[in-house]
């Protein structure tokens, strides 16, 4: 009786985010809308520390592969689609394929360029003055798919010649998924490389042309998510609620008016930017560079200093002692601006510790005073009365870094009177997989 225990069997949906610092897994029960397993490695790709932030795709794709390979196979033959989200911003090149030589198994070829992050510093501000004024309402800023397009024709030209295809790394899985010989994006991630208008939903090929871009780069429009839309879906039940999402990055958001309608032109200086959701609305969002991956770096500071002092911690052990060391110490007078990154509305605007003092420098006081930094600047960007004018009425938390951090989740819990929750795996790979789900 196959066709019966066909019909019987459960289908699934395997959700997958490739975030900046992990690759996560979920397989999303279809008919309870539930998670039946999920698997999250982190993808240790990072291949330069300087300003331009690059990461091996090769190794992205295996983490993916191994991720993949560690839900439970009964499931995973019964998955009837899957859905991709990812880091936005970002561009990685790639040779197009043609007929049997198409990639259709997950293996990054030799032929593909390191994934350049949201993360990358290189586009100066004078450098962004100089390019053409988008048809956008967004303005471009570092990290961002076209000014890095820009920055190459500028200073690597060379570098682009070897490539045929750009895309984010959620759609470059795609295109191996499904080999395709050209890049499909969907306008939520092209609406983080720039020069893109999201009312008519088209890329701003004659301003791109006259600035003699690659217009043979861009995408057509399709297929991957963006991460920061799908980790909303996941977890935001009602229209009152606003999403803090905290994973290597932090966002701040919530859902504008059925009606609104964003400015004709970007608002550079403005630290709220309105990103494409779903069902034409719009994300009013303060998108913060700095998140979790402050606290990355203060951990990589101290291993660094330790391995001088000739002493060596793992990474999980010392989040450990220092989420242990600051639960210990509730607040400090120690004040850290923790903008190492910048801010795309201020990118000159870095790091700062002030009020330094001779009692204040336990390492219980500088991580209490790190995470509360990290709530200071991303409530600096949209505050707690910003949110309450627009009829928020509770904050609904997602991203790792707040799952597993207890002294940034206190922290959250003083920035702002209305209240707290936490969305029960909420994250990306989850939100992708509800967004099919709710599309059967
Ligand atoms: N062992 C740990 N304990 C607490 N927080 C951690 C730990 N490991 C990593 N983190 C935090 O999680 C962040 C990465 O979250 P993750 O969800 O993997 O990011 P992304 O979705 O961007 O790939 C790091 O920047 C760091 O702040
Ligand atoms: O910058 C924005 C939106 O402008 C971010 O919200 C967006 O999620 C980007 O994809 C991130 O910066 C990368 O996400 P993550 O890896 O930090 O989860």
């Amino acid at each position: 009786r196959p066709a019966l225990r066909m019909s019987i069997m459960p289908n699934y949906i395997l959700g997958l985010d490739m975030g900046t610092t992990s690759v996560k897994a979920v397989l999303l029960e279809i008919k309870s809308r539930t998670m039946a397993a999920s698997c999250a490695l982190p993808t240790m790709s990072d291949i330069t520390d300087n300003s331009a932030k690059e990461q091996d795709t090769g190794r992205i794709v295996d983490t993916l592969n191994q991720c993949i390979g560690l839900l439970p196979r009964d499931k995973l033959q019964h998955v009837s689609s899957i859905g991709l989200s990812g880091q936005m911003h970002g561009v990685l090149f790639w040779k197009a394929k043609t007929g049997a030589t198409i990639i259709t198994s997950l293996h990054a070829s030799r032929d593909t360029s390191p994934l350049i992050t949201w993360q990358d510093g290189r586009c100066s501000s004078d450098f962004l003055s100089s390019l053409p004024k988008p048809d956008s309402h967004l303005s471009v800023a570092t990290g961002f798919g076209c000014a890095t397009i820009f920055w190459y024709m500028q200073y690597r030209p060379e570098f682009l010649e070897d490539f045929t295809v750009a895309g984010t790394i959620q759609d470059y899985v795609v295109s191996m998924l499904c080999g395709l010989n050209r890049c499909m994006m969907t306008p939520q991630n092209a609406a983080s490389w720039g020069f893109f208008n999201t009312s008519s939903n088209q890329w701003n090929t004659d301003i791109l042309k006259g600035a003699s871009f690659p217009l043979h780069l861009l995408p057509q429009l399709g297929a991957a998510l963006g991460d920061f839309q799908c980790s909303v879906y996941s977890c935001m039940s009602v229209r009152t609620d606003a999403v803090l999402n905290i994973s290597t990055s932090a966002q701040l958001t919530f859902t504008m008016p059925a009606d609104f309608r964003p400015p004709d032109s970007p608002q550079t200086a403005s630290s709220i930017s309105f990103f494409p959701y779903f069902d034409s609305l719009y994300l009013a969002v303060a998108a913060s560079l700095n998140g979790g991956n402050v606290l990355a770096t203060f951990v990589e500071m101290l291993t660094a200093w330790m391995k001088d002092l000739g002493i060596e911690l793992s990474d999980a052990c010392l989040y450990e002692k220092l989420i242990g060391c600051a639960l210990n110490q509730e607040t400090s007078d120690l004040r850290v601006s923790p903008t190492i990154l910048g801010e795309r509305h201020s990118p000159l605007c870095l790091g700062q510790v002030t009020n330094i003092s001779a009692s204040n420098l336990s390492l219980g006081n500088v991580t209490r005073a790190l995470c509360r930094g990290v709530l200071d600047n991303i409530t600096s960007m949209m505050s707690a009365e910003y949110l309450q004018q627009a009829g928020v009425n509770r904050i609904v938390g997602s991203g790792s870094a707040l799952t597993r951090n207890e002294v940034l989740r206190q922290e959250v819990e003083k920035a702002f009177p209305q209240p707290v929750v936490y969305g029960q795996n909420a994250d990306s790979a989850v939100g992708v997989a509800m967004v099919l789900c709710d599309q059967l």
